[in-house]
């Protein structure tokens, strides 16, 4: 595999970006994580918005600077305005970071996926390993929203789904692999185990590859920042939680506090890119 060409400081270099410019980012998410979204967005420097009433839809999307789609909760009148906001953004050239949420779980998942790719171009995708498996056409089963499988049996799946749609693709889990319709691979390997027990946490990855994608155009770097930042963070969360003898509920409010004070010397000793 080629070696990339990304290094830490090109990643740091975007989190500030973030920080200066505090993109506007429309977010159509489920209902669970909604808050810990827009608390991830605005801990990370950018502005979020969530809505889905299809009467401002396509008002929302020509101000904000990136769209959100996120399946974890669907029915009816959130798909129509998952498939109006992304022909929206499509039409306007917004980026658009969609999250698969339980791909593979149910076959109205997977019909309505089949159906949001059928109507629109997302930007890039980032799904846990079974989610992406799925979404590229393998038999696999989605345990509810949580994956069943490692994310290395994940990339070739990945490469494939990513040239079909020509959209980035990151998938996420113990080491994270973030690869474009080009075929570029990049591996991280940032996290803590802890990061899968706190609900929303891969959503909100999701939400900031649609932050990071607003400020850099490059839509593979901008999902590798993502990715790092949310790695590093999770990382100083636990270490901190596990310091006071807390848990995973300290460690959600300590994820959010390292996604906004993590500075450049710790960004740079932690973040692990890994070259074949
Ligand atoms: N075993 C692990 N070790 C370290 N980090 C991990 C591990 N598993 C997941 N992560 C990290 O947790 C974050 C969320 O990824 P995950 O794959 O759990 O998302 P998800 O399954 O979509 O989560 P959710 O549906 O709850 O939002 C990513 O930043 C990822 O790197
Ligand atoms: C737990 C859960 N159920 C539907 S969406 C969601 C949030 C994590 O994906
Ligand atoms: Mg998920």
């Amino acid at each position: 595999m080629a070696r990339t060409t990304l290094q830490a400081r090109d990643l740091w270099a975007d989190i500030q970006t973030l920080r200066e410019r505090r993109p506007l980012v429309h977010s159509i998410t489920n209902v669970v994580v909604t808050n810990f979204n827009a608390n991830v967005l605005l801990a990370a420097g950018a502005s979020p918005v969530m809505t889905q009433a299809h009467e401002e839809l396509e008002d929302m999307v020509a101000i904000a600077q990136a769209l959100v789609i996120n399946i974890g909760t669907l029915d009816a009148y959130a798909v129509e305005a998952m498939t109006i906001a992304l022909r929206a953004a499509n039409a306007r050239g917004v980026p658009v970071a969609l999250d698969p949420v339980g791909a593979g779980a149910t076959a109205y998942r997977n019909r309505t996926l089949a159906a949001l790719l059928a109507a629109g171009r997302p930007t890039a995708i980032r799904g846990n390993a079974s989610e992406i498996m799925s979404l590229a056409g393998e038999a696999v089963a989605t345990r509810g929203v949580d994956s069943s499988a490692g994310t290395e049996a994940a990339l070739a799946p990945a490469l494939a789904l990513a040239a079909n749609h020509g959209a980035v693709v990151c998938v996420s889990g113990a080491v994270d692999h973030v690869v474009a319709p080009d075929g570029r691979v990049l591996r991280l390997d940032n996290g803590h185990e802890w990061m899968t027990r706190i609900t929303g946490v891969g959503c909100s990855l999701t939400a900031l590859v649609g932050a990071f994608c607003a400020v850099q155009p490059d839509a593979w770097r901008a999902t590798a920042a993502a990715t790092a930042l949310m790695g590093v963070a999770g990382e100083i969360a636990a270490e901190q939680a596990r310091a006071r003898g807390a848990g995973v509920g300290t460690m959600a409010a300590l994820l959010v506090d390292a996604l906004q004070l993590v500075d450049e010397a710790g960004f740079l000793a932690r973040a692990r890119i890994v070259d074949d």
